[in-house]
């Protein structure tokens, strides 16, 4: 039975590219309005299953699941769930800033504008909003109609984020948003992150495990497609249960 604030849940899940197992019998419960991190080593599965929760993986092809992921409880994999709608829901931010060779603020409000929302006055107010949740009015509200491409690395992430916000997701996937950024964009997205979660329920995929020590509530370790343990951020860091989280998070293997 889901609990009130669980937001995203995985039951019993595997999932396949063709022939090959890539995920084995996932069980996990987030809950909302917490920032849980996915670490393991490459290839253990963490953006496989990242991926599953706004359905990103359908357009690869030999690529199926089997088991349930439930979002506020209702199964996304039902035949019904429109995938449209589901990522309205789910908003995600990759790896590699990746903004559109538009303006700025045709960026930010190009969801909206894709829902057939045209009234500039609508647009525009989403656009200050969204650009103030993400860290980034300040420093584009001048130039709102140049191309995004001219921003710094960390503003392009920052931009692809406020995005992402636009359409009013109540969750955010991020696979690696600050691994193409230099030390101090990443300190920023760190503190976004921080403050997003009292709005978003978010899940990040990271390699750097001091960045999951700061930003994320709850850790979970993924080993060769095996969820091998999921707990409070600071109890997997400082007491995990099982040894291969220790031998990997003491920098033994990955
Ligand atoms: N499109 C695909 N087709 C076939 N196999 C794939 C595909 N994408 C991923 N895989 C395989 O699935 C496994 C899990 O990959 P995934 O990208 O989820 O791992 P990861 O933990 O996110 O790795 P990394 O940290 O390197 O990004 C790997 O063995 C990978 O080779």
């Amino acid at each position: 039975m889901s609990k009130k604030n669980d937001k995203l849940e995985a039951l019993d899940l595997n999932a396949y590219y063709g022939d090959f197992h890539a995920l084995k019998g996932i069980n996990i419960v987030m809950e909302e309005k917490a920032v849980t991190a996915f670490i393991g080593p490459s290839g253990c599965g963490k953006s496989t299953f990242l991926r599953t929760f706004n359905r990103m993986n359908d357009y690869i092809d030999g690529f199926r699941v089997d088991g349930q992921i439930l979002l506020d409880g209702r199964d996304i994999y039902q035949k019904d769930v429109r995938v449209d709608e589901l990522r309205k829901e789910v908003g995600m931010v990759f790896q590699k800033p990746n903004p559109f060779p538009k303006s700025i603020f045709e960026n930010v409000v190009y969801g909206l504008k894709i829902q057939g929302i045209k009234k500039k006055s609508v647009l525009e107010e989403a656009a200050e909003q969204s650009l103030r949740h993400a860290a980034l009015w300040e420093e584009v509200k001048d130039k709102l109609d140049k191309s995004a491409l001219a921003l710094s690395g960390g503003q392009q992430q920052r931009l692809c984020i406020a995005r992402a916000l636009a359409i009013s997701p109540s969750v955010l996937l991020m696979d690696e948003p600050a691994s193409a950024l230099d030390p101090i964009s990443t300190a920023k997205i760190e503190e976004l992150i921080y403050d997003l979660k009292n709005d978003y329920t978010i899940v990040i995929v990271t390699h750097n495990m001091q960045q999951a020590g700061r930003v994320s509530d709850h850790t979970a370790f993924f080993y060769m497609g095996e969820l091998v343990e999921y707990n409070k951020t600071k109890t997997m860091f400082t007491s995990p249960k099982e040894e291969r989280t220790q031998n990997y998070i003491t920098g033994r293997f990955g």
